[in-house]
């Protein structure tokens, strides 16, 4: 690293809580216009889940917060620098697991002992734990492995990286059943306030009390950045058997045996906790501006 660089981690401390600062950005590829105008802030010491329909841009999102690809117009910032000068200060502290990616003819302990030393903080006890709960066999060869290992050989990787900044897109995409409960628990030890890790899925059962504030990303706009709190504090999910006046709901969905409502809370509602599955309808339909919106 260039002694005049800024290093990202000592600044840390003093960064302030933003980690993520999107202004006004345009992005289209080729003709095709995906953003325009759009603003988005991430803040220190979160899991924040990222939602949005298929091909609203998630993944296009997270490739230019890390330097992967390049706005058109608009500022990004991440710790304070631009991704796009793709300064090795910066990516040091951004590990980004793609929902795909080919892998070398190599094994994971020597994939391991090539790329950690990018990492300055890179912990090779927690890695070799991280492993060992996700049941990976350190001494198979990457490219024999099925899709649910090699994610899990990447997730220990980028957990035990350290970085300030992990993006994961689609991690649970390949996993089993049990592999997705160790998926919650080993990401939710790994948090800590000095780290901020941003998920992109479609998968949010495997999500539920994991990834808060939620991000959705809807027509080239970010429509929703806020915790789940900021909905179920204000509007309560019912179920009824008798047909709703949707006029007077919020949401209106419906179900086996009957519908769910989302209406405003009163003081002695009492209702079902808000899933991420309703949360995300209920956020898309609002958009539309037929209700003025949940926020
Ligand atoms: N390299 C590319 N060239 C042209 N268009 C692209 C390219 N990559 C993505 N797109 C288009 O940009 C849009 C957004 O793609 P992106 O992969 O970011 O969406 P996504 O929200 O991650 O989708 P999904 O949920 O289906 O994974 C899509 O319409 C896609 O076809």
């Amino acid at each position: 690293m260039a002694s005049q660089e800024v290093s990202v981690h000592e600044t840390l401390e003093t960064a302030g809580d933003v980690v993520v600062r999107m202004t006004g950005i345009s992005f289209a590829y080729q003709s095709k216009k995906l953003f325009s105008n759009l603003n988005l802030e991430i803040k220190r010491g979160n899991i924040y889940g990222l939602l949005g329909k298929n091909g609203a841009g998630k993944t296009t999102l997270l490739k230019l917060l890390s330097g992967q690809l390049f706005v058109q117009d608009g500022m990004v910032e991440v710790f304070g620098q631009n991704p796009q000068k793709r300064s090795p200060s910066l990516l040091q502290e951004i590990f980004y697991l793609p929902e795909e990616f080919p892998l070398p003819k190599m094994k994971a302990n020597e994939y391991l002992a090539m790329l950690s030393p990018f990492y300055p903080r890179f912990d090779h006890t927690m890695f070799g734990v991280y492993c060992k709960d996700f049941d990976v066999d350190l001494n198979q060869r990457l490219d024999q492995m099925s899709l649910g290992q090699k994610k899990k050989v990447l997730l220990s990787f980028g957990l035990a990286s350290n970085t300030a900044l992990l993006i994961l897109d689609e991690p649970t995409n390949g996993l089993d059943i049990p592999s997705k409960r160790q998926f919650r628990q080993t990401v939710a030890s790994a948090m800590t306030e000095n780290r901020t890790f941003i998920i992109s899925t479609h998968q949010v059962r495997d999500m539920e009390n994991l990834i808060d504030p939620i991000i959705i990303l809807h027509d080239g706009s970010v429509i929703f950045n806020d915790a789940v709190a900021s909905v179920s504090d204000k509007y309560v999910l019912n179920l009824t058997t008798s047909e709703p006046d949707r006029e007077k709901t919020l949401y209106t969905e419906k179900v086996l045996g009957g519908w769910m409502v989302l209406s405003e809370r009163t003081d002695e509602s009492e209702g079902q906790p808000l899933d991420l599955e309703t949360l995300f309808n209920v956020v898309i339909q609002t958009s539309k501006g037929t209700m003025g919106g949940v926020r």
